[in-house]
């Protein structure tokens, strides 16, 4: 709703009241509505200000209606009132103004906000354009370029730059209310003319045509195919070039294609996704809401290579003291100068001030007997990890939390070597795990709800999307990789190249395809996992035994490139060619074709032509199959939970919405046809088998999304 009262004797004071953000529902429209009437036709009234309570002001269109018929009054024809109005109105922003939040103070005469506010125009991020007028009416206030970064990125800014931008009147430091109602009083009697946006002529632009080409080429590069921001340019150009009545009807052509579109679809599904997955639960029926944390103060980092480095200077970021320990020399003095050099980096682009005094290094692990919780992140052997645990129990103080940032290891198995296995769970970062916003923490059978909590929080506190998931090799999103990559290796058998398959993946969405992710994160990692697991045989392996491991189809492609030295971007060489060692150009390699050529010879294989098509069945199915098999074994609470874990950790387009939604969206009739097309083509590949799971969802009528959990509960309750 909307309530309305006078104030100061002559200021009508609108509050929004729709917790927690203050949407713009169909009942706080039709209050705003009402109010405004009020306010206007009351001869005491002689200004207005607009405010939000609870110290916020609107978090913009309520999306949830999004789905519905969406009744009540239309946002642009109440925007075009309150701007037609000839009492001033002035918005009163605290906390934020988003999306038609920030469209509705567009609307107003003034606008002042408080120093901690922010605002902006996110509608991109939702597959959507700012279309109740934001993208007529911004630019026109701002300036082309700064609205069109504005739509097109949805960055949220804070009240000192649209200050700058002159998207706010004035900042207030204190009450932004009494602010607003004293300004409010002050204006009254001067001319609204020049504070009506929509009369406004956008500020000319030099060279109008180029700027709007060099925006829309960067775009199409950076969107992967996602159709909103390109919407978003087309919209802000018809502010630029056009009377802003025919502006507005530009935007609502663009809005009714983009309105409806799987991709908006997908991604107002992602929004709600990420806030669900941070309540997180446990098979025992702990959760989020019954579960505390404890408050963590000083923290351990164990082993600087790669991960231990980003994770050390993500926590000073924070705001925590650090205990960094390597106890090898060169590592520890490569690792030294090589977190300053990363925190510098960090300071320059946030304008804060390095953290560098949060960090002791020490090569010794008594230093850490004092912390609140430990991160280890040494190399990626069971044997030595189980070792460091070990000391971990001895040296640190009872009820320090003890965390892993293994990728697959079991932690049941590091738990096991401690006093307090309760306080042992997983933080599983992603490289680099400074800049990297997902985190997957893993709990096992005997972690408490206290430690998975204590994680859960950190996390959040260092701007991480957590997801808490069971105890699995791979966890979740190692898990599926493997069935995809699979398949990715199985198709350059039958005639693919790695172009081919990665150029299918790209088009999809995914920053990158398969083959140049082996490059970057090196395909010597993978091979010493392998050859771990008694995998990996001398030349690829003969006969029989050359394709088939353990029973199943296995490719050695993989092993044969290592037995080249092909490792990838480091060694200038993998399934691409690149100028030097550690440059990230990939070409296609003649040499790769060849050495494919040859091993389909040497294994009677003949190649075939692939589709893109079967590229993506093949692969993304296998991955979702895979999904439903971790929902089915209870690893992941939710599909939210594991389309997080893919758009936040791998690369997932975002406006595909993850490989669960993604399989809802194409159908899970579908799906399950095109599995079981394929598993009978490859019955040496269990992972291609649909599972229990999948096939209970169509038989129970393909439920939406929403009711998978429900389904799931009932598998779970036969099984
Ligand atoms: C067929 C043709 C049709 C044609 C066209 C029809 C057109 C009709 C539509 C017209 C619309 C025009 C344009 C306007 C569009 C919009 O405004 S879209 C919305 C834009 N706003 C946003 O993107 C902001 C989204 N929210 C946030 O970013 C954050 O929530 C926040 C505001 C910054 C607050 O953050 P924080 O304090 O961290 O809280 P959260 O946990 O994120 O949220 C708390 C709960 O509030 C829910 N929520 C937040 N925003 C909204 C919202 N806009 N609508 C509905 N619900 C919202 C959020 O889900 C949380 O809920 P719970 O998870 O249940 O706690």
């Amino acid at each position: 709703m909307a309530q309305y009262s006078l104030v100061s004797g002559s200021v009508g004071l609108i509050t929004l009241k729709n917790p927690p953000v203050n949407a713009l529902g169909a009942v706080v429209r039709h209050g705003i509505v009402d109010s405004v009437e009020k306010a206007l036709s009351d001869p005491k009234v002689k200004s207005v200000v607009i405010c939000g309570q609870n110290g916020m002001f609107c978090g913009g269109a309520d999306i949830k209606e999004f789905g519905t018929d969406m009744k009540g009054p239309p946002l642009i024809p109440m925007f075009h009132s309150l701007e037609a109005a000839n009492k001033p109105v002035v918005a009163a922003i605290e906390g934020g103004a988003f999306g038609g939040g920030l469209e509705l103070a567009l609307g107003c005469h003034y606008r002042i906000a408080h120093s901690k506010a922010k605002v902006g125009l996110p509608e991109v991020t939702l597959g959507l354009l700012p279309a109740a007028a934001g993208s007529q009416r911004l630019p026109r206030l701002i300036g082309v370029p700064a609205a069109l970064n504005l739509i097109t990125t949805g960055r949220h800014i804070t009240a000192a730059e649209a200050l700058q931008l002159g998207l706010v009147d004035q900042v207030a430091d204190h009450n932004t209310v009494d602010t607003a109602v004293k300004f409010a009083q002050s204006v009254v009697g001067k001319s609204l003319d020049s504070r009506r946006i929509s009369n406004f002529q956008c500020p000319p632009v030099p060279n109008v045509d180029v700027l709007f080409e060099e925006v829309m080429q960067k775009i199409r590069q950076t969107s992967r195919g996602a159709i909103a921001p390109i919407a978003c340019v087309q919209a802000v150009r018809a502010a630029a070039t056009l009377p802003y009545k025919d502006g507005l009807q530009k935007e609502k052509e663009l809005m009714a294609t983009l309105f409806t579109s799987g991709q908006a679809r997908s991604l107002q599904y992602c929004f709600f996704a990420q806030r669900v997955v941070s309540r997180w639960s446990m098979p025992n029926g702990a959760s989020w809401d019954t579960s505390k944390g404890r408050p963590i103060h000083k923290a351990a980092v164990i082993g600087l290579g790669t991960m231990g480095r980003g994770i050390a200077v993500a926590l000073a970021q924070t705001g925590f003291s650090v205990v960094a320990v390597e106890t090898q020399e060169k590592q520890f003095m490569d690792a030294k100068k090589a977190v300053a050099g990363m925190l510098e980096r960090g300071a320059k682009r946030s304008g804060k001030v390095a953290a560098h005094d949060k960090i002791i290094y020490s090569q010794n692990l008594q230093a850490i007997a004092d912390v609140d919780l430990v991160i280890e992140a040494v190399f990626e052997d069971m044997a030595l990890k189980k070792r460091v645990f070990r000391q971990l129990s001895d040296v640190c103080k009872p009820g320090t939390f003890l965390c892993t940032n293994t990728s697959t290891l079991d932690i049941d198995q590091m738990a096991a070597e401690t006093r307090q296995p309760e306080l042992v769970v997983g933080m599983h970062f992603f490289a680099p795990a400074h800049v990297m916003k997902l985190l997957e923490v893993v709990y096992g059978p005997r972690s408490s709800p206290e430690a998975v909590a204590v994680a859960m929080q950190l996390g959040k506190k260092m701007g991480k999307v957590s997801v808490a998931v069971g105890n699995c090799r791979g966890f979740v999103g190692n898990r599926m990789l493997k069935p995809y990559r699979d398949q990715a290796y199985f198709l350059l058998e039958e005639g693919a190249t790695p172009e081919l398959i990665d150029q299918a993946l790209e088009e999809f969405g995914f920053a990158m395809g398969a083959f140049k992710v082996y490059d970057l994160s090196g395909l010597d990692v993978g091979w010493k996992v392998r050859k771990e697991e008694g995998l990996v045989l001398p030349g690829g392996g003969s006969g029989k035994s050359a394709r088939i491991r353990q029973g199943v189809r296995y490719s050695p492609l993989g092993d044969l490139m290592c037995e080249e030295g092909r490792f990838g971007q480091k060694t200038g060489r993998g399934w691409y060619q690149y100028d030097k060692p550690g440059s990230r150009d990939a070409k296609p390699d003649p040499w790769v074709h060849r050495f494919l050529e040859d091993y389909r010879a040497r294994h009677g294989l003949v190649a075939r032509r692939i589709s893109n098509q079967e590229v993506l069945e093949r692969c993304l199915y296998a991955m979702i199959n895979e999904g439903f098999r971790i929902l089915e074994d209870g690893i992941a609470a939710g599909p939210e939970d594991i389309d997080i874990i893919y758009v936040f950790g791998y690369g997932w387009p975002r406006h595909r919405g993850g490989p669960m939604f993604y399989a809802n969206m194409v159908g899970l009739p579908i799906v399950l046809e095109r599995l079981e097309h394929f598993a009978q083509a490859n019955p040496d590949v269990p992972t291609l088998q649909p599972c229990n799971l999948l096939r209970k969802l169509v038989a129970s009528g393909s439920p939406p999304i929403s009711k998978w959990r429900e389904a799931m509960k009932n598998v779970h309750s036969q099984l």
